[in-house]
């Protein structure tokens, strides 16, 4: 799938402005971004349910509809209305059928781990069997590309475990699964490659480690004592400066370099060095005011 100059606005808002993306099949893919970055619109794009003002975005070599239309794509997103009084069963039995090779409904049910709520009407269910019985229509008709728009928001602890051995189960039968998320830890641990959404832009691409390493090596803090914050910026090896209630935090790809210099500077306390987290890089690709 690939979107190529991608551009969607919403009046003054560039919800995605200007995205050049290809995903080749089989995996898992987060795309990853604060509220508001632009994620749930990439997905509408991506599933043919809203049109670019600019620019492309294909599946399957094809325009998202005919996909959409010839069940190659499963979706599962956050807003959805169930309809009332049938059972989860009929619901997912009613959807495999209008598909052309669906999965068996006991199967559908299986993976989105709601086997025993098969005989329960879809209307008497927790926010968390709802999203669950919403993931099996989503895996119902065996997608090659299943689509899911923050997923795992309203499951606890033990269903949130339950639903990444699924997917993974799922991506390893050759499907593809592109999930959105703002959660660092369920994309780090659970994506193959990670997308970085902020603004509209894919501001990173790779895996948890790329990442990492792209936020510079290290992690440099220390309690400030009057430096202007624009010093810290020009000190060796520093990418990013970030001041929070007189702690200062810099982002450095040679922290030896930067201690020193530090030194030299004087006035600094509780000095820290740590390696960079993911939470690091995430923020310096989309924080938006670095230095304040
Ligand atoms: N239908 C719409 N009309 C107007 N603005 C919209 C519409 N949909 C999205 N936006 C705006 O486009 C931007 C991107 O929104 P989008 O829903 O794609 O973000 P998101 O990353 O999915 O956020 P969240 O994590 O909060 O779900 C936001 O500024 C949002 O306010």
């Amino acid at each position: 799938m690939s979107f190529t100059g991608t551009v969607k606005t919403y009046g003054e808002v560039r919800a995605v402005d200007g995205v050049d993306l290809g995903i080749a099949p089989g995996g898992t893919v987060a795309l990853l971004g604060r509220n508001g970055a632009g994620k749930s619109t990439t997905i509408s794009l991506l599933l043919g349910l809203t049109e670019p003002d600019s620019g492309t975005v294909e599946l399957f070599g094809g325009p998202p509809e005919a996909s959409v239309r010839a069940g190659r794509v499963g979706a599962m997103l956050q807003e959805a209305r169930a309809v009332s009084r049938v059972t989860v069963g009929e619901l997912v039995a009613f959807v495999a059928g209008r598909y052309p090779a669906p999965l068996p409904v006991a199967e559908a049910l299986e993976l989105a781990g709601i086997a025993g709520l098969a005989g329960r009407r879809v209307d008497r269910l927790s926010g968390g069997q709802a999203q669950r019985v919403r993931l099996a229509v989503a895996l119902a008709g065996n997608p090659a590309l299943l689509v899911l728009d923050e997923p795992t928001a309203a499951l606890d602890v033990e269903a949130r475990h339950a639903f990444w051995t699924s997917m993974r189960g799922y991506a390893r039968r050759g499907h593809t699964v592109l999930f959105s998320t703002h959660y660092l830890e369920e994309a780090d641990a659970h994506a193959d490659r990670i997308l970085v959404i902020d603004r509209g832009r894919i501001v990173a691409d790779g895996t948890g480690d790329d990442l990492r390493r792209s936020a510079g090596g290290s992690l440099v803090s220390f309690d400030l004592a009057g430096e202007a914050p624009e010093a810290l910026s020009l000190l060796p090896g520093v990418r990013a400066v970030e001041v929070r209630e007189g702690r200062a935090r810099l982002r450095t790809d040679d922290s030896d370099a930067t201690v020193l210099a530090l030194a030299g500077l004087g006035a600094v306390r509780a000095l820290e060095v740590a390696p960079a987290s993911l939470d690091d890089a995430f923020l310096a690709l989309t924080d938006p005011e670095p230095v304040r």
